[in-house]
């Protein structure tokens, strides 16, 4: 197995080396030996009877760093000047950065992008405000916007630390679907300060898409905020979730040969995620949705402390069953995790029907590890890219908005949602249909292509658009 497929990571180690030539293969047996793969030498620097060299190495975990880099300095002739983690590398000045699309190349220019002239663009829009949608960015940018608070499974690291994932996914909205994003953490996790300040920013922008905010404020930010901008606000970790794990058991159903009105599902972690994945699966003919938090399965009846547990209760678990994680398993077709890391175990799968499904979609530590249940269940997924199956809401959020922006959507509907998953899980055709490939890759182009049509169309049908894209007329 590749150490990347571990959870590892690629760190680089600069070598001087002197004297006479390193004994690679010592090196590589000692670095193998040790938990670490080469996978590439270069050359940096040689001369005066020295050599730099960085040596990029796959490692399984942090302690292995130290213990090849230890290894290695006790090899006499080698020394090592510095060790990075390619990561970190990547992440240095942070991840995007905002380029002009025309050069200033001279004073006319200047006097059109910059006063005076620009001052007609804006009185332009002073008569007209929705000629901001064709005379500012505000016709394909999206604020990707944080308070830091429930960032990946890490909980709440507050707004700096959030900023490296906002910056990732600015990077995939504007990869994937060439929507200009903008990561904006906010240092607050006070309701209403929220919802001022991005009423605020609003006018910048033509879609908000909400991202690592806890439950419960994240439903009410998000409801307060649609009915009161005239832009699309999108909790992506709700929503955006939702949208591919219904795409992923539409075709994770055809593996297992059950048809979706007959499955039990279990829910674990009823936050953002789990939440709207429940609602999702109820929309679209689930019957049995039991949700599992930290206090067990939620049964109607009880008043939990917090209330959105409590709503959920009343209209989930209908036969009403009790116990932990594992009482809900037995028996049950479907687990959907969305918790938090390793909670699962394969006693627990063993429990469920023949033919289990098991999407263990926390990040960035899975509820449990693919190769401990491949054999018993019939399609495993996470929500990591460097495992197959990846249900990760990366496969909504760039399309999704891409559609959006492209007929100035008022809103995201529950049509546009059903719409979005059923166009992800139709780029799986059923020649490509297997137990490793449930949904599309990434980098599979005809997926935003697929959502955006099938996406425009429903917010065609649901009277949201504001714009009829030429090809829809
Ligand atoms: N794969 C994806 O696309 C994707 C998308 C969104 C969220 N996630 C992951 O799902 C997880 C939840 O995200 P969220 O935004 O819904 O967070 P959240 O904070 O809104 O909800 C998490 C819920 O899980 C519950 N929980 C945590 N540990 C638990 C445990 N040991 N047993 C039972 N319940 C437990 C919490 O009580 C909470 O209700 C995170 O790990 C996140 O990274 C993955
Ligand atoms: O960021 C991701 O990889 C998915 C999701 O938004 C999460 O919070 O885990
Ligand atoms: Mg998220």
């Amino acid at each position: 197995m590749r150490h990347q497929e571990l959870g590892g990571k690629s760190i680089i180690i600069r070598l001087e080396i002197g004297g006479d030539r390193m004994n690679f293969g010592l090196v590589a047996n000692m670095v193998s030996n040790l938990g670490g793969d080469i996978i590439a030498i270069d050359t940096i620097h040689i001369g005066n009877g020295i050599s730099i060299r960085d040596m990029t190495v796959n490692v399984v975990d942090a302690t292995a760093i130290r213990s090849i880099t230890e290894a290695i300095e006790k090899i006499p002739g080698i020394r090592v000047v510095n060790t990075s983690d390619r990561t970190f590398l990547l992440h240095l000045g942070g991840k995007i950065e905002v380029t002009p699309k025309v050069t200033i190349q001279n004073r006319d220019d200047l006097s059109r992008v910059y006063t005076p002239d620009v001052a007609r663009v804006c009185e332009a829009i002073r008569e007209d405000p929705d000629k901001a949608f064709s005379l500012t960015i505000k016709r394909n940018t999206v604020a990707v916007i944080s308070d830091g608070s429930a960032v990946l499974g890490l909980g709440n690291i507050g707004s700096r630390a959030a900023m490296p994932v906002m910056e990732g996914k600015a990077m995939l909205f504007k990869q994937f679907a060439g929507v200009d994003a903008f990561p904006i953490c906010l240092d607050t996790t006070d309701t209403e300060e929220i919802i001022r300040t991005i009423k605020l920013i609003a006018p910048a922008f033509g879609g908000i898409n909400l991202e690592d905010i806890s439950s419960p404020r994240c439903f009410e930010i998000e409801e307060r905020l649609r009915a009161e901008l005239d832009i699309p606000v999108f909790h992506d970790d709700q929503h955006g979730t939702a949208v591919v794990a219904y795409a992923g058991l539409i075709n994770a159903l055809k593996i297992a040969g059950k048809a979706i009105t007959d499955v039990t599902v279990v829910v674990c972690g009823i936050g953002a995620a789990g939440v709207a994945i429940t609602n999702i699966l109820l929309s679209a003919g689930v019957k049995e949705v039991i949700g599992v938090d930290r206090e067990g399965i939620l049964v109607e009846g009880e008043t939990y402390s917090n209330p959105v547990k409590t709503k959920y209760a009343s209209y989930t678990n209908p036969l009403k069953r009790s116990g932990t994680l594992r009482d809900a398993l037995q028996g049950a077709d479907v687990f959907i995790g969305v918790s938090g890391g390793k909670l699962l175990n394969r006693q627990d799968v063993l429990g469920m029907a023949p033919n289990p499904i098991v999407f263990a979609m926390a990040n960035p530590e899975p509820e449990i590890l693919p190769a401990d249940i491949d054999d018993i269940a019939a399609v495993v997924a996470t929500g990591r890219s460097d495992y197959p199956n990846q249900i990760n809401n990366v496969l909504c959020f760039p399309g999704i908005f891409r559609a959006a922006l492209d007929c100035r959507a008022l809103a995201i509907t529950e049509e546009m949602k059903l719409a979005a998953s059923e166009a992800i899980a139709s780029v799986i055709t059923e020649d490509k249909l297997g137990k490793y490939d449930i949904v599309p890759s990434v980098f599979d182009q005809s997926v935003v292509e697929r959502l955006r049509d099938r996406v425009i169309r429903a917010a065609i049908a649901g009277g949201v658009a504001r714009r009829i894209p030429k090809e829809y007329r």
